[in-house]
């Protein structure tokens, strides 16, 4: 029996007037998955996930958490209490201590004690705002009260988390924090929905990413599938050599998979576009030790989250 994914929708659409934000989308992800959302300005990624989260009706389609379906017009509170959301906009309160906020927020989900004390510790200790449990928000820097924020979006530890550009604005250490808090949250079982335009970032944690372009999701697989659908095409390899770089050279361009051999300026090293499956990539490096070349590096790179974005030509939104 296959499991039921966490989320699925069916011909999701939303149209605000006269402009369709989101177009008919059947998305699915799985249970455990940390799924980026990209696409440019305007693609429809927050109206996508505000629908997600309950904060916006659709138009047209289906939502299922878990496989229940969200039904219209109706409240949805057990649906709702296995979500957990972060738009990008959430207001925190200046005066208020870090535990009051998130005491507050407990109760709004009826944690009762000793079990609200217990979690209101635990996701305290998970966002690593120990030493500022008892400060006002106010007194917080920008890094820490998003932590605050993520902590406040899943007190009540949801299945499902929906996170809205959670680290736009902030800078590399926090974003190195907040990643590492999205993957403990993927090892304890939560399934993560998180939309960014910083690709390198989706790239560190995600496992799944989807594209949208004009309220299409026009892309939608694992990270792997892409990264090996991209190296189909085209490689970089980077090789070195302890002998002449002239002989590596002149032995490379004999072979047709090879396309254009770069030397590497300080280094005894050369850059070579190679187009050839990972077999034949393989059996290049045999050739070069079979031909008595003695090689000292040999790594096939990996092409970026956002070169693979580019170049699939996806297009900026007017
Ligand atoms: N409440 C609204 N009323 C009218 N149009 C809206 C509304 N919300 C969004 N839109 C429009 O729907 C389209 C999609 O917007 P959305 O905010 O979902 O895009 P996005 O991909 O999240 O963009 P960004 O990356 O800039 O956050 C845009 O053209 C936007 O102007």
């Amino acid at each position: 029996m296959t499991a039921v994914p966490t989320v699925r929708t069916h011909r999701l659409t939303k149209q605000f007037d006269n402009h369709i934000a989101v177009n008919h989308i059947n998305l699915q992800i799985d249970r455990g998955e940390v799924y980026g959302l990209i696409g440019p300005n305007g693609a429809g990624k927050t109206t996508l996930i505000r629908m997600l989260a309950a904060a916006e009706e659709p138009t047209a389609g289906e939502i299922y958490i878990n496989g229940a379906r969200f039904l219209r017009g109706h409240n949805n509170p057990e649906l709702k209490r296995q979500l957990g959301y972060l738009p990008d906009d959430f207001p925190l309160y200046d005066d208020l201590t870090v535990w009051d906020y998130l005491d507050y927020f407990a109760r709004l989900y009826f944690l009762r004690d000793p079990q609200r004390s217990q979690r209101l510790h635990e996701v305290i200790e998970l966002v690593e705002l120990q030493q500022k449990r008892n400060e006002v928000i106010a007194t917080l820097s920008r890094g820490m009260k998003q932590r605050l924020s993520l902590a406040r979006s899943i007190i009540h530890n949801p299945t499902l988390l929906l996170l809205d550009e959670p680290v736009s604005g902030l800078d590399p250490l926090a974003r190195v924090q907040v990643r590492n808090i999205i993957k403990s949250l993927q090892q304890q079982g939560m399934t993560i929905l998180i939309s960014s335009h910083i690709l390198s970032d989706l790239a560190e944690i995600c496992t799944s990413i989807g594209i949208m372009e004009l309220g299409r999701l026009v892309e939608s697989s694992r990270l792997q599938e892409l990264y090996d659908r991209s190296n189909q095409d085209q490689q970089q390899l980077l090789i070195s050599t302890l002998g002449s770089l002239e002989d590596l050279q002149a032995f490379l361009k004999r072979s047709q998979l090879v396309q254009e051999v770069e030397l590497i300026a300080g280094v005894p090293s050369v850059r070579v576009q190679f187009v050839g499956s990972i077999e034949e990539c393989a059996a290049l490096l045999k050739s070069l030790i079979d031909a008595g070349i003695p090689i000292s590096n040999f790594h096939r790179t990996q092409e970026t989250l956002e070169n693979i974005f580019l170049k699939l030509g996806y297009k900026q939104t007017s």
